[in-house]
This record gives C-alpha cells, structure tokens and sequence, in this order.
C-alpha cells in the first residue's frame, strides 16, 4: 500500500532527526517539506510569529486546533515552562498517529495530549473531561471555516480569562475573512495583524493575534 505524504515526513524525522531534540525535529520537517514535498506545516518565518507570541503569553494551559503532523505542536511544547501544557485537536486518526510519533520522537510527549476528534465536539469537553479552568493561549490552524464557529464556541464554553491570546495561521492564503471580519469588529478582542508568507513559499500570508479583553 503506496506510503502517504505525511507518513514519507514521519519517516524522513525519524531517519534524519536527533531523537529527543525538539529543534531539529522542526529543522528536519522545514527540510523535508522545502526540498522535496510542500505540506501545510506553519513553516519556519510564520513559526518564529508563534513561537514570539506563545513566549509573550508563557501559558499555563494551550490549546491548539489542528495538530496535522504535529510540527506546531512541538514548536509550541518546546517552549512551554515545566508543569504547562498543550492539548491538540485532530480530527483524522492518519494525522493523529503520525503526530503522536513525531512528538514522541522530539521528546516533548510529557508536556502535550493529542485530544482526537472534531474540535466543536472537544471543546465542550475541556473542562470537565480534561480539567481546564481557562485557555491561556489558542493556536488556530485547522479548517479556515471552522475558526469563528470554534471561537464563539470556546467563548461560550467560558474558557477564555482576560489576557487570553489566540493566534490564527492562514488569514490571507488560503484566507480566513469571515473570522478577521468576526474578530476584527468584535470589541472583546483587540486584534494585530503580523504578515508574513505561506510555508515554504513566496507567497503572502499572515498570522492574527486576538487578546480577549474579558
Ligand atoms: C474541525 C476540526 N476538528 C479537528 N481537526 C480538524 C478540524 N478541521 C481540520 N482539522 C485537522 O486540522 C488539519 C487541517 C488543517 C487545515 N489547514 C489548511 O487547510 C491549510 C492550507 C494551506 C494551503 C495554502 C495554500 C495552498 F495552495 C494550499 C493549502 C496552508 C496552511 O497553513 C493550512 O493550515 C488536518 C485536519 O484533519
Ligand atoms: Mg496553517
């Protein structure tokens, strides 16, 4: 049975990575995915946009929608101080493996859960069944379409605090306007805009910052 994209990637890390090493899992995936197949990994320029934000808001509790193969997971774990933690949303069991292996390969599984399913179904769940009190910091990356539907859900759910900071990937490509038109006019949030380019290309592309006013 003919390997698939995000299998060949797994399996480039696993052969070309150092076990345990968070930074050259991420350096590998940016390789692999510049040289020789593209996949929708955050990517290295948008990924130092994350990695500056998730170090402004040092969050107890993260919550990532999207995990894929698990590329901004572990650039987000890696940052993370001891006892934080971040959970990350996969609804499709392919993607959810691969990722499981890759942030077990870059040594940061202590530090994130892979919570499998769609995410309008998990985010009800998260404080009861996974003992949140409130989100610190919310990456979004999975579907564009599903961004404003899953704010207003996390909303809500109560589990935003003042200070809480979500982060949405792809605002201009593939493009998320219904949620910058959601979020840009409601006055709970006070949004900055940080361009930037599509993964591995030169193509522009830009990240969001929403801060929950409370
Ligand atoms: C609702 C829900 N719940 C749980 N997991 C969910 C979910 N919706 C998607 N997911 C999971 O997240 C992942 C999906 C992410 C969607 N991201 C994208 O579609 C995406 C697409 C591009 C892109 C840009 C230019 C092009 F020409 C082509 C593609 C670039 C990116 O950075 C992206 O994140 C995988 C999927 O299984
Ligand atoms: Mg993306």
């Amino acid at each position: 049975m003919n390997q698939s994209k995000e299998q060949r990637i797994l399996d480039f890390v696993l052969q070309n990575a150092v076990r345990g090493d968070p930074c050259s899992v991420v350096d590998t995936i940016d390789k692999y995915c510049s040289q020789k197949e593209w996949a929708m990994n955050v990517g290295n320029e948008k990924g130092i946009i994350l990695d500056k934000t998730v170090e402004e808001v040092n969050p107890s509790v993260a919550l990532e929608l999207g995990t894929y193969c698990g590329y901004s997971a572990v650039r987000i774990a890696q940052l993370l101080k001891p006892g934080a933690r971040l959970l990350t949303v996969e609804f499709n069991p392919k993607f959810a493996a691969i990722a499981k292996q890759m942030i077990e390969f870059a040594g940061v599984h202590d530090k994130v859960k892979i919570l499998e399913g769609p995410s309008e179904e998990i985010i009800p769940q998260l404080k009861k069944k996974y003992e949140v009190d409130t989100l610190d910091f919310v990456f979004l990356d999975h579907w564009k379409d599903r961004y404003t539907p899953d704010t207003i859900l996390i909303q809500e759910c109560n589990l935003l605090r003042k200070g809480s900071v979500l982060l949405a990937d792809n605002v201009i490509v593939p493009g998320a306007p219904e949620f910058l038109n959601y979020i840009r006019n409601n006055p709970r949030f006070q949004c900055t805009n940080y361009p930037s380019h599509l993964e591995y290309m030169k193509v522009k592309d830009a990240m969001e910052k929403a801060v929950f006013l409370g």
